[in-house]
């Protein structure tokens, strides 16, 4: 029935006041209106279709996200957007494209790295998509290990220019999104040698193809390097290849804030701080974090509306079976998935300010807190990505069959995400780095270097200081073990940012409370999953392991009532949430039954190859048939 609310019983049961709470989701009243504008404003717009992506070949599927990126474009530039309001409707439009890199990561370079004079050419072409850029850091034969990059890139003091080249198979970048295809421009990494000397790699502006016709410029071997992961999902997207053959570029693309190349053909410093450049990766890493929590948001929107719809078993005289969101056993699995939703949203708003405040520092030439931010960054892009990654497939079980069909949104927004784990740092890379920092802090307890901030504390640790470990040496040997201790200061550093965030004042009503279960939730659930390492390590008593599992029961009976309306704060619109199950109305098995229809096999009744290859079966002709 349409118009109908088939989850009204669930919404009238809520004890809180979800209008809000759309706003402490959102951040702020500013951000909430914005937000909601510019959903509905995607919502509405046929330009902006997606549900049949999943279905589309690759090319048609490449050409629509060609056209919607145009459509944005324009949408934009009609409306007079804001760049605040823009970033949201590329958001909102949600499909992968080459974009994404253009402004979260070829921008940022040159605004982190360029000098004033290459921020001033190259900007306004770029904010005008003048020019569509691409960051090609990654190669064939490397990824993580940067300072293994073979591309070459020789000074000639001749011509005053840069020679770049590919010398090896390995060397071909590969990986690059809006390479394959699109962009004019790339960010190119390679390995600076300048006299003879090598001066490792440094980043070069690298016009790629023709502005006129768009044809790849010689000495250019580019194209796309094929089919990725799902249906639909990141293929939306052109990563690319890329092999330059002697390839030259004036002087001064070479990207030279920090580290300059003179005419004459001297490397050598600039006055600007070296760290600074460390700035654009704090960026990309944390609005990866803040990425995390909509994602996983949106797959807990889906499971917990549908677990809401779902009924199985437990019908008693004739009366309705239950409900699958009642089942103990589902709540154990979801309600810890959305508690970390809103953990993910809380830290990372505290990343965005830890960003400005280091941003600020380091313009001031004030470096004491770019380790701690590094590591905050570094650890959170990490943990948040893996657990959004896993809940987004925790989610698709919690649906059951249904779950797997495109349908569900599930199937597409895992395919989408899961690269989130190996770009901008692949995962446990990171929790090395980590791990390394914390090394350094407990080896630099005993000395008179206090630690402040989020490592504040293990001046706490008293037990610490009188730990007597053979170990000297052998970081590599231990090293999954120190993983292990990466991810729980990480998991630390997401439960108190969740309780500051609940120090604050909160308006609304219930809103506060509503939090304050789901912060216990997320750290008991934590303290329940890793209980073996807080026994092993006499943190807590069998008793206190059973009594935080007793806690947690009750927790979840807390939560099941306002459940709905806990999603509802997320304020997503059907368009963006992509999912028949996680409909708003809830209205899913007409939905579901009249999408059916609508695949192309169903076309004809009889499929296309009946007369070829299931008619010689079912009439034994199979061995004349012409296969
Ligand atoms: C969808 C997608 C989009 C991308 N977009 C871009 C882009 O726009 N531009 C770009 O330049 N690149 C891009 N990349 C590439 C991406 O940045 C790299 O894939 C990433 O940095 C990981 O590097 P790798 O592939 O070399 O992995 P590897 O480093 O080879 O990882 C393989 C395994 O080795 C392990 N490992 C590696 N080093 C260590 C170590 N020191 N200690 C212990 N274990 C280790 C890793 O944990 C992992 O399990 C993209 C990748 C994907 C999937």
């Amino acid at each position: 029935m349409e118009g109908v609310d088939h989850l009204a019983h669930e919404r009238n049961k809520s004890e809180f006041d979800v209008d809000a709470m759309k706003i402490v989701w959102a951040g702020s009243p500013h951000a909430f209106v914005v937000s909601d504008r510019i959903s509905k404003l995607v919502a509405s717009d046929p330009g902006f279709r997606k549900d049949n992506r999943s279905t589309l070949s690759r090319k048609e599927l490449f050409k629509n996200t060609l056209r919607k990126a145009a459509y944005a474009w324009k949408t934009i530039i009609d409306l007079h957007l804001s760049e605040e309001e823009a970033a949201k409707l590329r958001f909102y439009v949600d499909e992968p494209a080459f974009t994404d890199v253009h402004w979260g990561m070829f921008i940022p370079a040159i605004k982190g790295q360029g000098t004033e004079e290459q921020q001033q050419k190259w900007l306004p072409l770029a904010y005008k998509m003048q020019i569509i850029g691409c960051y090609a850091q990654t190669e064939l034969g490397h990824g993580s290990n940067v300072q293994g990059l073979e591309t070459t890139a020789t000074f000639d003091p001749q011509t005053d220019e840069f020679i770049i080249h590919s010398p090896t198979l390995t060397s071909s970048k590969w990986w690059p999104g809006g390479l394959g295809k699109v962009a004019t421009h790339a960010i190119a990494y390679a390995l600076l040698i300048v006299g003879g000397r090598e001066q490792g790699v440094h980043g070069f502006i690298v016009q790629l193809r023709s502005l006129e016709d768009h044809s790849p410029l010689p000495g250019m071997t580019v194209g796309d390097i094929g089919m990725k992961f799902g249906n639909g999902a990141y293929n939306a997207m052109d990563n690319g290849v890329l092999r330059f053959d002697h390839v030259r570029i004036p002087r001064n693309q070479m990207l030279m804030r920090v580290s300059q190349v003179t005419c004459e053909g001297k490397y050598k410093q600039s006055d600007v701080p070296r760290q600074l450049v460390y700035g654009a990766m704090l960026y990309v890493r944390q609005t990866i974090v803040a990425d995390a929590s909509c994602a996983l948001s949106r797959a807990v929107c889906i499971a917990t509306r549908y677990s809401a719809v779902r009924r199985q078993f437990g019908s008693q005289n004739g009366g309705p079976e239950t409900q699958v969101i009642d089942y103990k056993t589902q709540q154990s699995r979801l309600f810890p998935l959305l508690a970390s939703a809103y953990a993910f949203r809380f830290v990372g708003e505290w990343l965005k300010w830890l960003y400005a405040d280091v941003t600020q520092r380091l313009q001031a030439n004030d470096f004491s807190t770019l380790p701690e931010a590094h590591a905050c960054t570094a650890g959170l892009k990490s943990l948040t990505t893996t657990a959004t990654a896993d809940g987004i497939e925790e989610c698709r079980k919690l649906c059951g069959g249904h779950g797997y069909l495109c349908s569900s949104g599930l199937p597409e927004l895992f395919a989408v995400y899961v690269p989130a784990c190996t770009y901008e740092g692949e995962n446990t890379v990171l929790l090395l780095q980590v791990a390394r920092f914390l090394m350094k802090t407990v080896s630099q307890l005993g000395s008179s270097k206090k630690p402040v901030g989020t490592i504040a504390y293990m001046t706490r640790v008293e037990h610490l200081m009188q730990c007597r470990c053979g170990v000297q040496r052998g970081f590599a040997e231990l090293s999954a073990d120190l993983v292990e201790a990466a991810v729980a200061h990480c998991q630390l550093l997401v439960v108190s940012k969740f309780i500051e965030k609940l120090q604050q004042e909160i308006p609304g009503k219930g809103v506060k409370q509503q939090l304050e279960v789901l912060c216990n939730i997320y750290a008991l659930f934590l303290l329940h999953k890793h209980q073996g390492d807080f026994l092993s390590t006499g943190c807590i008593t069998p008793k206190h392991a059973a009594l935080a599992n007793d806690e947690l029961r009750s927790l979840y009976s807390q939560v099941r009532p306002n459940a709905i309306a806990l999603v509802d704060a997320f304020n997503y619109t059907d368009h963006y949430l992509g999912s028949i199950l996680g409909c708003y109305d809830g209205n899913v098995y007409p939905k579901l039954y009249e999408a059916a229809w609508k695949d192309p096999l169903n076309e004809s009744v009889v499929p296309d190859g009946y007369h070829q290859y299931i008619r010689p079966l079912l009439k034994q002709e199979i061995r004349t048939a012409r296969l």
